[in-house]
């Protein structure tokens, strides 16, 4: 397949007609093993579209790629119709690029306001200012915890929270920065089973109603559909299969990738 047309990042104006997001041939090895190759598809506008995949299919290699954690190998990366290939984690993040983690990136002995104002600060340019208690709820920071269910618990240190509330609160972190394109890596894992309902209404909220570009990595197949515009397969680092729900979980081939695990 042809790389798609993109600009170099020179400040360039964003191509109004580009995709948000354009992988084209997007790979990436270490050691001798290649463990993402050869990934090529455009993310629209406002699109919800999630990877599945049996575990170590390259999914969270990919989201690393995306993110900036780590560095293609080959193929190229586009936001906006700006070519961000090789540009360091934090030029991502700022150009719009924002993701969570499998596993928690919140501080045990920090309040669930300051998680959200650090975050503010920081995408704001500003120094972090944790100590200074003065006026830790702004209006940004009540607006964001209100969004995301969090406002009654704001006063809560984040080890104090249930799995449904960090998640809830990793996305508000996520949500300062007013990301254009929001990662999200199982943002179900280790979430009770009870909790799982209200975590897909909220991220089906900031897709729907706030019309975010959503990517996100999900194992339960019952929470993407509904949720999920189109499902994109991995299988050994590479992309099996894309196209709506319905489509991908009638596949033959990717029943076949799945066999033993179930789909
Ligand atoms: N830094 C690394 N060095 C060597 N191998 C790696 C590295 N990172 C990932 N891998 C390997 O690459 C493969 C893909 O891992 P990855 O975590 O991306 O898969 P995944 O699809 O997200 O899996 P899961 O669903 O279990 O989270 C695995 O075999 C993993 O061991």
């Amino acid at each position: 397949m042809a790389a798609p047309d993109i600009t170099t990042d020179h400040g360039s104006a964003a191509h109004s007609a580009a995709p948000v997001l354009q992988l084209a041939g997007l790979g990436w090895g270490v050691g001798g093993a290649t463990i993402v190759e050869d990934i090529t598809l455009d993310v629209r506008e406002g699109e919800f579209l999630a990877f599945i995949g049996p575990n170590g299919a390259g999914k969270t290699s990919l989201f690393n790629l995306i993110s900036g954690l780590t560095t293609a190998t080959s193929g190229t990366l586009a936001l906006d119709g700006t070519d961000l290939t090789g540009r360091p984690a934090h030029v991502r993040a700022r150009r719009g690029i924002g993701r969570t983690f499998q596993t928690s990136s919140l501080w045990p002995g920090m309040s669930v306001a300051d998680h959200v104002r650090l975050a503010a600060q920081a995408a704001g340019g500003g120094s972090y200012r944790v100590w200074r208690r003065a006026s830790p709820y702004t209006d940004e920071v009540r607006g964001v915890l209100e969004r995301t269910g969090l406002g009654h618990r704001a006063r809560a240190l984040a080890s104090e929270l249930s799995h449904g509330e960090k998640r809830k609160l990793e996305l508000a972190v996520l949500l300062v920065g007013e990301p254009r394109l929001m990662l999200l890596d199982e943002p179900m894992a280790g979430v009770s089973a009870e909790e799982v309902p209200a975590l897909t209404e909220l991220i089906r909220t900031l897709h729907r109603d706030e019309g975010r570009t959503v990517l996100m990595v999900e194992h339960h197949m019952d929470v993407l559909l509904g949720l999920a515009d189109r499902l994109a397969v991995m299988h050994h680092g590479r992309l099996l299969a894309l196209d709506t729900p319905e489509a991908v979980t009638a596949d033959p081939t990717v029943q076949q990738a799945y066999l033993g695990e179930g789909l």
